[in-house]
């Protein structure tokens, strides 16, 4: 690694980040602090890295010419993916000639489709999965359900936050879950997964750093999902320890399969001592957004050390933690944020308002952390403080 340098400067270290959401804002805020230049993208204008960036494009990252160009233009020491939804192929090309992605350009490829990412871990690697089939067609998709039987899991093979998948219960949900899986994709109408729906005790998110002295774990996030969107986490969670030795078993595994230096979040079932393998992202995850107040460095300090090539020593855990989504319904721009110091009253309580410039249906739009003596009074505290925020358009 070269020596830390001055941002605008020829020595300045330089960081691309490919997605300006809520998680960029958290990495670009901590390469910030070490005086990395960061440089974020995404498909509009003041997403909320951009408003903590030096500098920022707007392209459609899913153009294989548009994201070459960026990068050719602004030559990053590294190519930090924030999102699924960019043309990876382009980065594995590029990954070629010499560019650094994070944590590697296969593994940005890999995840962006849950095909490839559901055969490495199932079919290479041989982690446990709920079963699966992938569809092409409607008729492919009545013969999967019929194999697999209800309940299951349709979701568009690239989609994430749960855009596009249904839970289906019975053959009256069939229609409407394939059409909605048509239309909630972000590559248009396609391919599907269908998954055994997996009857879990808890489901965890297991945040695994790789970093330049080896793999480190976080304690357990546990979360709960609502339309395939997270609603609530918190740390840690309790897990069995034979259960837990399996996660980081698996976790490793998986890792080190798709290599490179970053924070993966691998998601698990658990049931039991069975831990079963649902999905990866090689980079921080939504549900590690309470490592903000849960730990000394969060998942986004942990990622901004990791990709550096900076030593990660210890993780420490602070105390019972949880995180609560504050979601906006509606149609409209420049939203208003009332309430904040009520929501801020309590001690241990935490809040960070994206900024994110327009809500069109439904989106995230802050979260707010909470600690306390434990689990199930940090989640109240949270949840408490999610429920005094009001927001307007
Ligand atoms: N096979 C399954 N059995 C039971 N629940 C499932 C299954 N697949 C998904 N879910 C539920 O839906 C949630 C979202 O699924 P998944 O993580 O695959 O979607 P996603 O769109 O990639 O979400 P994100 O991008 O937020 O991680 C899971 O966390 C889980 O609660
Ligand atoms: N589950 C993935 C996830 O949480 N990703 C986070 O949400 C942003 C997109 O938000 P938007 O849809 O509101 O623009 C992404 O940029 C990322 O920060
Ligand atoms: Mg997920």
């Amino acid at each position: 690694m070269k020596p830390f340098g001055t941002p605008y400067s020829d020595h300045a270290v330089r960081v691309l980040l490919l997605g300006a959401g809520e998680l960029g804002k958290e990495v670009a805020i901590e390469l910030q602090r070490l005086a990395v230049e960061v440089i974020a993208v995404d498909r509009y204008a003041d997403a909320p890295a951009m408003q903590v960036a030096h500098r920022s494009h707007v392209i459609d990252m899913l153009d294989g010419a548009a994201l070459r160009a960026v990068i050719e233009q602004e030559k990053p020491d590294l190519v930090v993916p924030e999102i699924e939804a960019i043309h990876t192929p382009t980065l594995v090309e590029m990954e070629k000639d010499g560019l650094h992605v994070i944590p590697t350009a296969r593994a940005a490829w890999l995840t962006m489709d849950r095909e490839g990412i559901r055969r490495l871990a199932a079919e290479e690697l041989g982690l446990p999965t709920s079963p699966y089939r992938f569809c092409d067609t409607e008729d492919e998709y009545r013969a999967a359900a019929k194999a697999i039987g209800f309940p299951f899991v349709i979701k568009p093979v690239m989609s994430s936050s749960g855009k596009g998948q249904s839970i289906v219960r019975d053959a009256d949900g069939l229609q409407h879950a394939w059409e909605y899986a048509q239309s909630g994709g972000r590559a248009g109408k396609g391919r599907v997964i269908v998954e055994g729906f997996v009857d879990f005790d808890a489901e965890i998110t297991l945040l695994t750093v790789r970093h330049r002295d080896g793999t480190s774990f976080c304690e357990p996030i546990g979360h709960r999902q609502e339309d395939g969107d997270y609603r609530e986490s918190w740390q840690p969670q309790p897990v069995a320890a034979a259960a837990l030795a399996e996660a980081q078993r698996q976790a490793g595994a998986l890792s080190a399969a798709l290599g490179g230096w970053g924070v993966f979040g691998m998601e698990f079932f658990v049931k039991g001592d069975a831990v079963i393998f649902s999905e990866v992202s090689p980079r921080p995850h939504d549900t590690g957004l309470v490592t903000l107040i849960s730990q000394d460095l969060s998942e986004f300090a942990l990622h901004a050390r990791a990709i550096l090539g900076l030593p990660i020593p210890v993780i420490r855990q602070l105390g019972p933690s949880a995180s609560c989504a504050v979601l906006v319904e509606g149609d409209g721009r420049a939203p208003q944020y009332h309430g904040v110091a009520d929501a801020l009253a309590e001690p241990d309580t935490q809040l960070r308002i994206f900024g994110k410039p327009e809500v069109k249906g439904r989106r995230r739009m802050a979260v707010t952390l909470a600690r306390d003596a434990d689990i199930e009074a940090a989640k109240a505290k949270a949840v408490r403080a999610a429920r005094t925020l009001r927001v307007t358009l």
